[in-house]
């Protein structure tokens, strides 16, 4: 029987949305305002999904406290009150959209989380827009 434990956590992190290989005019167009040359921010809200058997011995899927160390260290140290754009590594050459920015987190925390359990997560980039990965 498998079941899920879910974590929520929070950064904030400014960004720009922009193609390098577009003009201004085409980049204006496409990304509006979360183009404007200064960058703009917003506030994260992550959801980790973890789901596996519970371990007769422990009665947990995977420890919480350790689920939320492990997002601490390797995803809000890097990502918390950053630029994306001018202040990672992750996204100098990769457009910070919510898609993007959650591929990478996911990929960062699937090395960290044992690999029999499954994984996905949700990022909020606002209220109202979020995204899954991986997708159904
Ligand atoms: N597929 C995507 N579409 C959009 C992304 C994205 O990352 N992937 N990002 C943006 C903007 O960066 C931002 O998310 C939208 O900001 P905003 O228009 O302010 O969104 P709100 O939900 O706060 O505002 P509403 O007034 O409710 O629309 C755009 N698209
Ligand atoms: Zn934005």
């Amino acid at each position: 029987m498998k079941i899920s434990v879910y974590r929520k956590e929070h950064f904030n992190a400014a960004h720009r949305l922009h193609n390098p290989a577009w003009s201004d005019d085409q980049n204006q167009k496409i990304y509006g305002k979360c183009n404007l040359p200064n960058y703009h921010g917003h506030n994260y809200e992550l959801f980790v999904k973890v789901t596996g058997e519970i371990d007769p011995e422990t009665g947990y899927v995977m420890d919480m406290k350790l689920l939320s160390d492990i997002i601490q260290e390797n995803i809000i140290k890097r990502f918390d009150h950053k630029n994306l754009n001018l202040d990672t590594d992750e996204f100098k050459n990769l457009n910070p959209t919510a898609e993007n920015i959650a591929v990478v987190i996911w990929n960062i925390l699937r090395e960290k989380v044992d690999k029999k359990h499954d994984l996905k997560i949700k990022l909020y980039e606002t209220e109202r827009n979020f995204v899954e990965y991986p997708a159904d």
